[in-house]
């Protein structure tokens, strides 16, 4: 294995601040002087109630009273303006000091006892002056036990800043509170992360719980003036009374994020993908392949929201891997997305006929890739096997398969190592089932336009916590994203994809065709001629013992047909006994029905209608001629039975030749005609053939050719 860079940690290293050990000087000052210094520090923030009750008081009290003290007439008035105002001061601190918990009521007092006790001293003082008693044995005491008091609450405060509501650690997280009605919510220890983000523990009282915290997020965001998404509250697994709270205040990706180039060529699926950058700054990586189960990834945001660089980015990493192959499915852009990377695409398939044909090839090739990993004894795919690991990406695929084809394909494609990842932009009820939602257990959730989408494609738990990417198209690239083995606790933090370099993916994915393994052989088999015709193959590494796709050969040989995957090695296998005919004919009259209409429907308009053979029908003996005529036909012997189906088998194999692979029972009628036989054998025909695996039949009487009878694939 190519040797592996941690590319996790890097970007992220950059913007981690180095954990360092404060370091105490030894020197000059020494020791001592430093033990000194710091208390001072310490004890510094607690001098300045004392410095101010003992010096502003005497302060005041002296100029008032020389100003007004010296008459009893302007002493009067004087204390009476100051009563009054003073009284006026001590509702303003009461009305303005926050008292939503406990911690805040005291507050409260505190300030207006204070206010009220200051301004009556100072009344007093003006007319009795500071210096007598008792105005002076006044000030001694109240502007002790004012002092004190004020000390009493820091000390409060810095001891216990971990278990005191947010009020009280100031930073306007209290009036927060108060603003969106937290009254049983306490927010403690807010802390910035350095990062853009500030964290703070909640813990819920009173019967409430972190869901109706939760319910309030966007409430806060609105308080804090932050985007909607900006606040995010996520409950602790551990303790249903406790959370984080998380509100991103700086947006550190907003410059864009460059792509993180793989750290070698050659690594394997299980490695790392890194494909963007959390808010914090952390790598964000999927490991879809290293994941316990392999998770089908479901791809949502509005048509600009950044889904196309985020495809091109994972395609380029795993673009550059052994043991994988990628199949990418964009009838509506496919070689403008990603024309400059097709060259590590397998099979790139932009017409919804083709895409069509790979989706209903994938059952049998996740059919014979559990057959061989059973036999290498493998549950699930691991690099052990043989076999790539496939990625097969499909935009819009609503549009392309019907639900139950993809559910089935998503439910069995997992443990057989085929990652689906399908990309919408806008996944609603109506275009795509809760079934096939339910097996895509990844998101990657863009900018959506409305938050009832995001709640489609995200866990529950991640929009309840108010991680929702309400943005449309207006921040590109952004998302949430789950699962692939994303650490939960990372559901809620939001990414930004990398933004792509043409050119340089360009060289990137041509540098890496020395690594590319071609697909096995195992499931290019399987995918039947849908795959080997597909119209675009990308390039890679020609590895011996993987043998290239076969050279079409026109000529039927009967030998040929050894090639059908899954099929008899002779053409007596063709040949039906009797009773097996009439079990056939048996199961085959309800379609006969069925496909009566779908075939006479699909017959163009008779040209001739008022012709004397124009009552005719295909399955109607052809009259004995006209004894006035001239005309005479030459009695033809009639074809055998193997000589009909094979017949049958070179118009099929005509059609896989011109690269068509679907049709319909109408298109062989010239070839029934031609065998001597009529519609209910073609249907029995059609029907033997859909047994033996070489094409099938899709709704509306249409089939696919999925392998040609007559040819290798
Ligand atoms: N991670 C990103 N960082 C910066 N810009 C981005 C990022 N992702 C996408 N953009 C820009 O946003 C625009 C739309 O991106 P993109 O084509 O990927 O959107 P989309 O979701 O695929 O749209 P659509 O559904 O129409 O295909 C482009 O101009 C692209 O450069």
């Amino acid at each position: 294995m190519a040797p592996r860079k941690n590319t996790r940690k890097t970007a992220a290293a950059a913007a981690v601040p180095v954990n360092s050990t404060e370091i105490v000087p030894v020197g000059r000052g020494g020791f001592l002087g430093h033990i000194v210094g710091h208390l001072a520090g310490k004890a510094l923030p607690y001098l300045s109630p004392w410095a101010g009750a003992y010096s502003l008081p005497p302060l005041a009290g002296l100029a008032t009273n020389q100003l007004w003290g010296q008459a009893p007439l302007s002493a009067g008035l004087a204390s009476a303006a100051l009563a009054v105002g003073g009284a006026g001061l001590t509702v303003v601190a009461w009305k303005s000091t926050p008292a939503s918990s406990t911690f805040g009521k005291i507050r409260r007092a505190q300030a207006t006892a204070s206010v009220a006790a200051g301004m009556g001293w100072l009344t007093c003082a003006t007319a009795a002056g500071p210096f007598g008693h008792p105005m002076l044995d006044l000030w001694l005491f109240g502007g002790g036990l004012f002092a004190a008091s004020w000390n009493l609450r820091q000390l409060l405060r810095n001891g216990a800043a971990g278990e005191i509501p947010a009020e009280e650690t100031g930073g306007g997280l209290g009036a927060l509170a108060e603003a969106i009605g937290w009254e049983k919510v306490r927010v403690k220890a807010a802390k910035g992360t350095g990062k853009g983000t500030v964290k703070a523990a909640l813990e819920v009282t009173d019967g409430a719980t972190i869901e109706d915290v939760q319910g309030t997020a966007k409430k806060a965001a609105a308080a804090l003036h932050l985007p909607p998404s900006g606040v995010v509250v996520t409950p602790d697994p551990e303790d249903a009374a406790r959370g984080t709270l998380s509100m991103r205040v700086a947006d550190l990706l907003k410059d864009g994020v460059q792509f993180i180039p793989p750290a070698a060529l050659g690594l394997l699926p299980t490695d790392d993908i890194p494909v963007g950058l959390y808010a914090d700054g952390e790598v964000w990586v999927l490991s879809p392949f290293a994941a316990v189960i392999l998770q089908h990834l479901l791809v949502m945001g509005v048509t600009g929201a950044g889904k196309s660089e985020f495809c091109r980015t994972v395609l380029a990493h795993l673009m550059c891997r052994r043991k994988m192959s990628i199949f990418l499915v964009d009838v509506a852009k496919g070689r403008q997305t990603v024309g400059h990377i097709a060259d590590g695409l397998d099979w790139l398939v932009t017409e919804e006929a083709e895409a069509k044909r790979l989706v209903r090839a994938l059952p049998a090739a996740i059919k014979a890739r559990g057959d061989v990993l059973a036999d290498e004894g493998l549950d699930q795919w691991t690099p052990d096997s043989s076999l790539n690991a496939v990625l097969v990406w499909i935009e819009e695929a609503a549009d392309l398969a019907d639900f139950e084809e993809l559910k089935e394909i998503a439910r069995k494609a997992r443990s057989v190592g085929i990652w689906l990842a399908i990309s919408l932009q806008r996944a609603t009820w109506t275009n795509v089932s809760t079934d096939v939602r339910a097996n895509l257990q990844a998101t990657a959730c863009f900018g959506v336009d409305d938050p009832g989408d995001a709640s489609f494609c995200l866990p529950d738990s991640v929009t309840a916590a108010g991680a929702i990417p309400a943005w449309g198209s207006e921040r590109p690239g952004y998302a949430f994203s789950t699962g692939m083995g994303i650490p939960q606790e990372r559901w809620t933090t939001e990414v930004r994809s990398t933004k792509t370099d043409r050119a340089y993916l360009t060289a990137l994915v041509q540098a890496a065709a020395a690594v590319r393994d071609p697909l096995d052989e195992t499931t290019a088999a399987a995918l039947g001629q849908a795959y080997a015709q597909r119209s675009h193959r990308g390039t890679n590494r020609t590895t011996p013992g993987v043998a290239e796709a076969a050279p079409a050969v026109h000529a039927p040989a009967p030998a040929a047909l050894t090639a059908l995957p899954g099929a008899p090695t002779d053409r007596s296998a063709y040949v039906l006994e009797d009773d097996d005919m009439s079990e056939i004919e048996g199961a085959a009259a309800v379609e006969l029905e069925e496909a009566r209409a779908e075939i006479l429907g699909a017959i163009p308009a008779d040209p001739e209608p008022d012709a004397p053979y124009a009552h005719l029908r295909l399955e109607d003996d052809v009259p004995d001629t006209d004894d006035d005529t001239d005309l005479a036909f030459e009695d033809s012997e009639r074809p055998s039975t193997e000589e009909a189906r094979h017949i049958l088998c070179v118009e099929l194999d005509g059609f896989v030749q011109a690269g068509r692979l679907e049709f319909e029972p109408a298109d062989l009628i010239p070839a029934t005609v031609a065998a001597g036989r009529k519609r209910p054998w073609m249907q029995n025909e059609l029907k033997r053939l859909t047994d033996l695996g070489v094409i099938r039949r899709d709704g509306h009487g249409q089939y696919t050719i999925l392998a040609s009878p007559l040819q290798p694939v």
